[in-house]
């Protein structure tokens, strides 16, 4: 049954834009009035992931819209002494409702550990927030035949805690590293192959009815002319967008590769 293809509308199909350090308060302005038209007809949840400073105006102009805002990251704590980080409960406030954890480049190049995305899911969690939680291998750890493992260890570590429930808020999205701003997309095989693996590790570590309804996206240079292919796939049940999120036309053509008719 998990790998039944009919599962695959029991699921929500979630098209994010993941911004990364791009676009100021105005541009992201702009850049979200161009979207919002091309977009209002989606067969899909459409999530605009933008930088901290661009959440309050992003969420204003698009309030009346069927596009949903979500940051890049959070902290655990409520409140504290950590200089530079937010809240989950700063983001409630201003109506975010996505939140990425644990994406590549924050395990790269800021120290994120399977323990503090772990720490994250949870708070958002319980503020809230719908965690878009981030796993993949690195390209040297798939050469080393070990991408499964790698796999299986990080979602067991960072839904540690993390209730049946609970996990009816959680997305997953499956990231090979090799394959993020590289221009090397994961063929749609390998992508349904680690998909349909993610799912078979929330199986064993929920239930199958658990499993079977969880939202995994791909990220890694999925675009307007991979994306059809790459969402067709039984347990791909949307995308993670990083540049192509960043160009309106290439963003509302990955979003109307959703629509059944284009499979
Ligand atoms: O979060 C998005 C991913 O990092 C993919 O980025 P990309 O589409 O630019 O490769």
């Amino acid at each position: 049954m998990i790998l039944d293809a009919l599962t695959k509308g029991m699921r929500k199909t979630i098209i994010a834009g993941n911004w990364k350090m791009n676009k100021t308060p105005s541009e992201a302005k702009a850049l979200l009035e161009e979207i919002i038209p091309l977009v209002k007809d989606a067969a899909c949840e459409v999530v605009a992931c933008v930088p901290y400073v661009d959440l309050a105006t992003a969420v204003e102009v698009t309030k009346d819209t069927n596009i949903k805002i979500g940051a890049e990251n959070c902290h655990w704590a409520e409140s504290g002494a950590f200089t530079g980080e937010i809240s989950t409960g700063m983001l409630k406030e201003l109506g975010v409702e996505y939140v990425i954890i644990g994406h590549s480049e924050r395990r790269q190049y800021f120290g994120e550990t399977d323990e503090t995305v772990n720490k994250r899911v949870k708070a958002a969690l319980a503020a809230g927030l719908k965690p878009i939680v981030c796993v993949g291998e690195l390209l040297w750890e798939r050469e080393c035949n070990i991408t499964n493992e790698v796999i299986a260890r990080q979602l067991k570590l960072d839904l540690w805690g993390v209730t049946e429930e609970e996990l009816k808020n959680v997305v997953i999205a499956y990231e090979p590293v090799w394959a993020i701003g590289t221009g090397k997309t994961a063929t749609a095989e390998q992508a349904e192959e680690v998909c349909e693996l993610i799912r078979m590790c929330l199986k064993t570590l929920y239930t199958l009815e658990a499993a079977t309804g969880v939202t995994i996206q791909y990220g890694g240079s999925m675009n307007d002319a991979n994306a059809a292919e790459l969402l067709a796939k039984t347990n791909v049940d949307g995308g993670l967008i990083g540049g192509a999120s960043l160009v309106p036309e290439k963003f509302a053509k990955i979003i109307e590769a959703t629509k059944p008719e284009e499979y």
